[in-house]
């Protein structure tokens, strides 16, 4: 450090505490960045970097950013996945001897940014922790900006793990290094987080903070858990944290379990495709009017329950709303203007909710009395019991009305804030400063008279103070000796009295005070309400309650479904199914309904076999995200549900390539069927959508019986499997809980029309060449492709029929194939048959095998195609 100035030196030693950080160091009306940090700043910000003498050899580098655009600049570097420490000077600069002191205030990372510029208002913003105490591994998430924060644990795994953490999509994560190491590792992970190591901390702070008694009640792995979570937010936050105000500890079977894989593949928050909300479950139920209520459906549908009463608890509520319009439309007007009183809490808590904030909260409350009225009248036992005793904090809506002003400013230091009468001394000062200015008002009306220039008049400015203006022409009017001139201007002179400059100080003086005055009584109120956030963190959590409850209630009227009877018996019976983003999305068009009767003993496993494009997905899913909406407490898509509780829904739909993480489709899809084997219970579902596709037919047919009987045998859960394998469907001979069923085709003429409906019986083609066909394949590759398969003999099982009709021969499919034009004859016969000029056979082979989507390909579809390659070669 020899050799630097004294302030880069400072610099130097406070960047030490932030070595991860960007380091802002305030200096005047800027923050500046220094050495790498201004290197990097100055490519992720596209600001100009520019050099500073620091007393060093060379200049230092150097970029910088103002101070009150700030903001804009941190949410940038935080969007980025930087973390920011904030340094202040923390002393008067005039006072001040030597250097200014300078402190970091905050350090603002992606899990803490409190600022409303990165928030998402309908989605939580977690930091999560996770440690290892002698097997059990902790895990604890919060959200600042709202106060949250939970904590549960379990035995040593990584999937238990990564199951629990996709419930939060944590935005930063901290705890264990070894831990953090293999997450890291772990294939399913989105590897971009920020993850810090920190452990071992503050449990002694947790008692504090929380009370023996609460913290007395977690086991060690939790304490280890929330300790780290909370001294690394109190550490960068350097403040007490007061609206973290309880820990939710709960135990991961408290509710259903939904990996990773099976959220994205139901699409329950965001599309697999786009990851957007629009198109996910949550989008459709989503027609809550505050963003607390948005908040807590995504984390109901992120966490179904299962336990029945507290279900059944939640489906009395819906009902009610359901059955009654107005008093649902009554309810989403109430709830529409309420803020984020959430937000607003964790505001105050942090010390930067304004004027306006504290105006939101308590109109925010006054919307609460007529919403326990609503409930207490509508004579539903479960809205009586939610709303009776609930505190409506009127006591607090009461204090902002009287201290502050309707039309609050945003800040907090220029006055304007508080309401006249609420205190004595600014009403005082507040009279002073207009009596001041009625007296400059005189003042003006004299001089004008006594020097007879109309024009004369009186002005402000911050350099000068109070003024008499004259324009030049009217000088000569002015009396000698009366005024001093103070300033000149083109057109004009300005000047001042003593007696003017007398009043002047009287007026600066209480417009001073009065600003001071105002804001410590604005700070008044805002510490008075700190003490009370428990309260209004309650009050938010009924608002976010009733809101979801009209929300499901509004759509299941919209769209009629009906409420499912949820128990622990273990059939499963829907009649009339639909699934419900799919048949939202069609709108005008229809959506075919379809049963589902999974029961025991002997139709546990439902066997789906049928073309591609007839539905098998859609209807799978559809079983699923019934499940889940009546477990949620939503009523469902369907004419009839009959619901068991379901532990865990499994889910292997399509491929998930994990192709970043290296590995591949069929990999991914083994160990996922691994998990499965060790997890699924009896009372979960399992659906497998064309299990063994992966691999060569043989052995992936082989891969398909033998899971599907260690379902039968082993695990005795429901399970929907669809599959390609037709050959599978001899099952329902030996397993005898596992019945067949397929999708309707209808065959007219040249078309083949999709039923979508669900009918018993195993089918017997797939429909692959005509879906080929659809999809536009030359109709030479298609007529070819009939061929083959007419050579393989697989012409379809005679004994059980595909459709309501019978299954068309291979050669009146064939008969539909569009003539190809000749220009299409001529370059299809280019491709196939001679080899170009130049071209080896080899090279030949390559360019195929460069062109082939293997990914739209089958297995059976790829075997055929080899077979072919090869019997051009050897030709
Ligand atoms: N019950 C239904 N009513 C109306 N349309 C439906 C229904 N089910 C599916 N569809 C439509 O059919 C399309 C194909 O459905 P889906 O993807 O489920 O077929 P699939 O049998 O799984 O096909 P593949 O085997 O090729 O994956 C869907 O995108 C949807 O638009």
């Amino acid at each position: 450090m020899a050799g630097y100035t004294p302030m880069i030196q400072q610099y130097l030693a406070i960047k030490e505490e932030a070595k991860d950080a960007f380091l802002f160091f305030r200096l005047g009306d800027f923050y500046e960045m220094f050495f790498d940090d201004a290197v990097l700043a100055a490519r992720e910000l596209e600001i100009t970097l520019t050099g500073r003498e620091g007393g060093g050899k060379e200049k230092i580098p150097m970029c910088g950013v103002p101070y009150h655009s700030a903001s804009n600049y941190i949410s940038r570097l935080i969007d980025k996945g930087y973390k920011v420490a904030v340094c202040e000077q923390v002393e008067d600069p005039s006072t001040a001897k030597g250097v200014v002191r300078r402190e970091i205030v905050r350090v603002i990372t992606p899990g803490t940014v409190m600022e409303d510029k990165s928030l998402d208002g309908t989605t939580n913003n977690f930091i999560a922790s996770v440690v290892s105490v002698d097997g059990m591994l902790g895990l604890s998430a919060c959200d600042l900006s709202t106060g949250e924060l939970y904590v549960t644990s379990f035995p040593e795994g990584m999937t238990a793990l990564l199951d629990e953490l996709t419930v939060y999509e944590p935005s930063e994560l901290v705890g264990d290094g070894e831990l953090l190491a293999k997450l890291k590792a772990e294939a399913a992970w989105n590897r971009q987080l920020p993850m810090t190591a920190y452990g071992e901390k503050g449990e002694e702070q947790l008692r504090q903070k929380f009370g023996e008694e609460q913290v007395q009640e977690l086991s060690a792995a939790r304490r280890k858990a929330v300790a780290a979570l909370v001294s690394y937010l109190e550490e960068t936050q350097k403040r007490a944290l007061s609206h973290m105000q309880s820990i939710t500890a709960y135990e991961p079977n408290q509710f259903m379990v939904l990996d990773h894989y099976t959220r994205r593949n139901l699409e329950l928050t965001e599309t697999v495709q786009s990851r957007s909300k629009k198109g996910s479950l949550l989008w459709l139920l989503d027609r809550t009017g505050t963003a607390m209520g948005a908040r807590l459906l995504r984390r109901w549908i992120d966490k179904p329950l299962l336990s029945s009463s507290a279900i059944t608890r939640r489906l009395d509520a819906v009902e009610t709303l359901h059955r009654n319009l107005i008093l649902r439309e009554d309810m989403r007007a109430q709830l529409q203007p309420i803020y984020d009183l959430e937000r607003l809490v964790g505001r105050v808590a942090y010390g930067n909710a304004n004027g306006r904030d504290l105006n939101a909260l308590k109109s925010s409350l006054r919307r609460i009395p007529e919403l326990k009225e609503m409930c207490m009248r509508s004579g539903a036992d479960v809205l009586i019991s939610l709303v009776e005793n609930a505190d409506d904090c009127a006591d607090l809506a009461d204090m902002i009305d009287t201290v502050l002003v309707e039309d609050a400013p945003l800040s907090i230091r220029e006055g304007g804030l508080i309401r006249t009468g609420y205190d004595d001394y600014l009403d005082q000062l507040r009279e002073a400063s207009t009596n001041g200015k009625k007296w400059l008002a005189e003042l003006e009306r004299r001089e004008r008279e006594a020097t007879g220039v109309k024009s004369l008049k009186i002005g402000y400015n911050k350099v000068f103070g109070y003024y008499l203006e004259v324009s030049k022409a009217n000088l000569s009017m002015l009396p000698e000796g009366r005024y001093e001139r103070k300033q000149t201007l083109a057109n004009a002179e300005r000047f001042v009295t003593p007696e003017l400059k007398e009043k002047e100080r009287l007026i600066l003086e209480a417009e001073d005070k009065m600003v001071d005055v105002e804001y410590g009584r604005f700070l008044e109120l805002r510490d008075h309400i700190a003490l009370h956030l428990h309260r209004l963190q309650r009050a938010a959590a009924l608002i976010a309650e009733l809101d979801v409850y009209q929300s499901m209630a509004t759509v299941s009227a919209e769209r009629r479904y009906t409420r499912p009877e949820v128990g622990e018996a273990y059939d499963l019976t829907i009649e009339d199914g639909r699934h419900p983003v799919v048949e939202a999305v069609m709108e005008g068009a229809n959506f075919i309904a379809n049963g589902t009767s999974l029961a025991r003993p002997d139709r546990s496993i439902l066997l789906i076999t049928g073309p591609n494009m007839a539905g098998k997905s859609t209807y799978m899913r559809q079983v699923a995200l019934i499940g889940i909406m009546a477990q949620i407490g939503c009523f469902v898509p369907a004419k009839r549900a009959v619901i068991p509780l379901t532990d865990r829904i499994f889910t292997r739909i399509g491929a998930a390539d994990d192709l970043i993480g290296g590995q591949s489709t069929f990999m991914v899809e083994m160990k996922d069927i691994q998990v499965m084997t060790e997890k699924a219970t009896v009372s979960s579902l399992v659906i497998i959508d064309e299990l063994g596709r992966g691999t060569s037919t043989g052995e992936g047919m082989a891969i398909a019986q033998a899971v599907i009987e260690y379902i039968h045998h082993h695990i005795g859960c429901k399970a929907l499997v669809s599959t390609h394998f037709h050959e599978l469907a001899h099952l329902e001979q030996s397993l005898s809980s596992l019945v067949n069923a397929r999708m309707a085709v209808e065959e007219s003429g040249k078309d083949v029309t999709f039923l979508r409906k669900l009918i018993p019986g195993a089918a017997d083609t797939s429909y692959g060449i005509y879906c080929a066909q659809l999809a536009g394949l030359p109709s030479s590759i298609i007529g070819r492709a009939y061929d083959l398969l007419e050579q393989s003999g697989a012409t379809g099982n005679a004994d059980t029929p595909v459709t309501q009709a019978s299954v068309p021969s291979i050669e009146s499919r064939r008969k539909n194939i569009v003539q190809l034009s000749m220009f299409e004859e001529a370059a299809v016969a280019q491709a196939y048959s001679e080899p170009r000029k130049g071209s080896s056979k080899g090279e030949q082979l390559a360019e195929n095998l460069r062109k082939l989507d293997l990914f739209n390909m089958t297995p059976m579809q790829a075997m055929q195609w080899l077979n072919e390659m090869k019997q051009k070669l050897s030709d």
